[in-house]
């Protein structure tokens, strides 16, 4: 399947450099300060394990709180994938109480950092 951006760079290729690329759609604020996080992954029915599989740490990190129920805190650089995990732990989590939804709750300490880990404001 061809992505907007795989049939962008093919028109910039044959074409003339002087030409200003087609008009682009605005950016949500979401996207301008988490440019790397694919808006699917943050919509209501991501799986972002199925966009790209954790690795070793973050899934050892998945597992201590969804099978073992433990409280964790992870850290790390920029970019090195924590909204992701938790963006698959929530997931893993509502799944896991499919019956119950009441019992998951997510909260962020501001409206932006709610909105990267598809919660609301
Ligand atoms: N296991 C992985 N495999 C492939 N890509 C990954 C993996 N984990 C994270 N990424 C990608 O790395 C980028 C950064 O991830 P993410 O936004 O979760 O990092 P972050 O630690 O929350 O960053 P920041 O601290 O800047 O908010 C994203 O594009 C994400 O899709």
């Amino acid at each position: 399947m061809t992505t907007p951006t795989a049939s962008k760079k093919r028109k910039s290729e044959g074409g003339s450099t002087s030409k200003r690329p087609a008009k682009q759609p605005r950016q949500t604020l979401d996207s301008f300060f988490s440019p790397l996080v694919l808006a699917p992954a943050s919509s209501s029915n991501d799986d972002d394990r199925k966009m790209v599989s954790l690795n070793a740490e973050q899934n050892a990190i998945l597992r201590q709180v969804v099978d073992e129920g433990k409280n964790v805190f992870f850290t790390g650089s920029a970019g090195t994938g924590k909204s992701l995990l938790l963006r698959a732990i929530i997931k893993a989590l509502k799944k896991k109480h499919a019956k119950t939804p009441d019992a998951v709750s997510v909260t962020a300490s501001t409206g932006m950092a709610a909105s990267n880990i598809g919660g609301m404001i």
